[in-house]
């Protein structure tokens, strides 16, 4: 319940790379879009000119009822052109907001997974969850809504303003005059709201986070009384999100206000100048009647586009969450060449994973293929770190460790598949059936095989389910205890047929007689491959061709057993602790 380490956030610059991106990919749906708003813009100018016109006739006395029919016969046909453009802009731009919500999710998703689980970690659960969900659907109503809505305002804003200058360029000056403190506003929110959208979006994982915590970690508040600490830590970061919201309420409110007020002003002048000019003979009744109702059409498009800066700046915030995470990756699959044999070497590797705190302190190992290598030591001596760091989970901070003279870390996921794989004692049950969870270590697999690995790690009990290997299981199936989790594990390791298997302390969670028959029914199925078994009993060390003793991040001793329960160091002192004095 420690404080996290959030995951980066992108930069302005990688925003709008990658925005462009995405607007180049579908390039020729943009142009359309564009075009289509365009249409629908200028067409919305035709019905207030229309008016004016049949005011002007009016006033001259020149209009008949048929003419007057014929305009307002043309001023239906347009509307009725612009309502069909309109939802044609509105169909394109929400199948390109479709479309690129689902890139973005694609290539989060993508993100997410090759996330280092150290990284994760230390990010805790709250930041991704907020991010997969929040933040996704921030994103997901900016695109569906913003560009079928924000790209033919603007447009409208761009018409209608050149509408008024075109028929009288003194009314189009005045109703300019709404744009300095529109701009002014505008510049005053934009470096504002970035940073406030982000924070909020930085409060909402804090307190998300504080909440899953909480719930995670409830038998242990009940235990030792913590609920009054765990409240007072959640109305602090409830008040950390409650201060975040009213700043970026606050931005909102005044940009708003001075948004509608100076195009209420402008609207004003243009109807108050305009009855002046017509009174003075400059311009006719008509141009002041069109550019007064094109000054009030103004209201519309002005109001979604201050919404939807609003509601762009708010997804803006989640999408830069969104592709930071990209910058946790660590990249996979830079190995060019395939690696030459099976041999693994570790040379001089150190890893800490925090600053400062060396967990590996310049490891040197040889691993002969198809040799058995029982890792033992006190806790804490970084044991599980090495069989990471062999199995290419993690990277070694400094030094290397190669397979075939390839580093380990850089082989792309199923190459690594293929040569390395570490199982652990917890085991995640993926929801599924009992295929699916085997056929994630051999996509091409058929039953037969499926049921002989099974059988290779003496998990019987998966041929009497119910429904065989078609048994739903995992989260709302057949509930799987940890005994069998791990079993299923071992499977895919059958299944995968590497030729290093790093077992960190694999069989632990098995009671001792199901322990002791899987690893007999494993050796057989592993018979002939690398075995690194991390191990704390010690007869897994007895059992194997060598040992290696870790000791403070450091391979204080290696040998075989007999060498060096002989040589009388730690490991000696070890077994016999173990197993009593004289035997050997
Ligand atoms: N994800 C992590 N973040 C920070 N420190 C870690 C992390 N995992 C392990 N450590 C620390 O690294 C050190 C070595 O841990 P490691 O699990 O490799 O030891 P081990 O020999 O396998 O111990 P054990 O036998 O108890 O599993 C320990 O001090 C541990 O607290």
């Amino acid at each position: 319940m420690s404080t996290a380490e959030s995951l980066p956030v992108a930069d302005r610059a990688t925003l709008f790379r990658d925005l462009r991106a995405l607007l180049r990919e579908d390039r020729r749906r943009v142009l359309v879009l564009v075009l289509l708003a365009c249409l629908t813009s200028a067409v919305a100018l035709a019905g207030p000119y229309l008016l004016g016109v049949v005011v002007d006739r009016l006033e001259a006395g020149t209009a008949t009822v048929a003419t007057v029919d014929r305009i307002a016969l043309l001023v239906l046909v347009a509307a009725l052109v612009q309502l069909v453009f309109a939802r044609f802009t509105q169909l394109c731009a929400a199948r390109f907001g479709e479309w690129a919500l689902r890139r973005v999710r694609e290539d989060f998703v993508h993100d997410a997974l090759a996330l280092p689980a150290r990284t994760v970690e230390r990010a805790g659960a709250g930041d991704l969850t907020t991010r997969a969900s929040t933040d996704v659907g921030n994103v997901g109503t900016t695109l569906r809504g913003a560009l079928p809505d924000v790209l033919p305002a603007f447009l409208q804003v761009v018409f209608l303003l050149g509408g008024v200058f075109w028929l009288s360029p003194m009314l189009g000056t005045l109703a300019l005059v709404a744009l300095p403190p529109l701009a002014l506003v505008t510049r005053w929110y934009l470096r504002r709201s970035h940073p406030a959208y982000l924070e909020e979006g930085r409060a909402t994982s804090t307190s998300v986070a504080e909440v899953t915590a909480t719930a995670e970690g409830g038998r242990t508040v009940e235990a030792f009384g913590l609920a009054g600490q765990r409240i007072e830590r959640t109305d602090a970061r409830a008040g950390e999100l409650h201060t975040a919201r009213m700043r970026t309420l606050r931005l909102r409110t005044v940009f708003y206000l001075t948004a509608d007020a100076a195009f209420a002003l402008a609207g004003v002048l243009v109807l108050l100048v305009g009855g002046l000019a017509f009174l003075q003979g400059s311009v006719s009744l008509g141009v002041v009647v069109t550019c007064a109702l094109y000054m009030t059409q103004l209201d519309d498009p002005v109001g979604r586009l201050t919404f939807w800066t609003e509601q762009v700046q708010r997804g803006a915030a989640s999408f830069a969450r969104l592709r930071g995470v990209s910058a946790a990756v660590e990249p996979r699959g830079a190995a060019l060449e395939e690696p030459d044999g099976d041999r693994i070497e570790v040379r001089g590797a150190r890893f800490s994973y925090l600053p400062g705190r060396e967990v590996l302190r310049g490891v040197d190992l040889t691993l002969r293929p198809g040799e058995r290598l029982a890792v033992v030591g006190p806790s804490g001596a970084g044991k599980t770190t090495l069989g990471l760091l062999l199995s290419g989970v993690e990277r070694p901070s400094s030094g290397s460790v190669r397979v075939g003279g390839v580093p380990v870390a850089d082989l792309a996921p199923e190459q690594l598949r293929e040569r390395v794989v570490m199982v652990s004692q917890e085991q995640h049950v993926f929801a599924g059936s009992v295929r699916d969870n085997l056929a994630l270590a051999a996509p091409s697999a058929d039953d037969a095989c499926l049921l002989a690995a099974l059988t290779a790690v003496g998990a019987d009990w998966a041929r009497a389910l119910p429904e065989g290997l078609d048994t739903a299981v995992g989260s709302g199936g057949l509930d799987l205890d940890p005994a069998r989790a791990q079993q299923l594990a071992l499977a895919r390791v059958v299944l995968a047929d590497p030729h290093t298997v790093v077992l960190d302390e694999a069989t632990s969670s098995l009671d001792p007689s199901t322990a002791r028959r899987t690893e007999r029914a494993l050796a057989g199925a592993l018979a002939g491959r690398t075995v690194v078994a991390i191990a704390h009993r010690l007869h897994t060390a007895h059992d194997a061709d060598r040992v290696a003793v870790v000791e403070d991040g450091l391979v204080t001793e290696l040998g075989t057993h007999a060498d060096l329960v002989a040589a009388g160091g730690p490991y000696a002192a070890l077994w016999r602790s173990w197993h009593g004095p004289g035997d050997t």
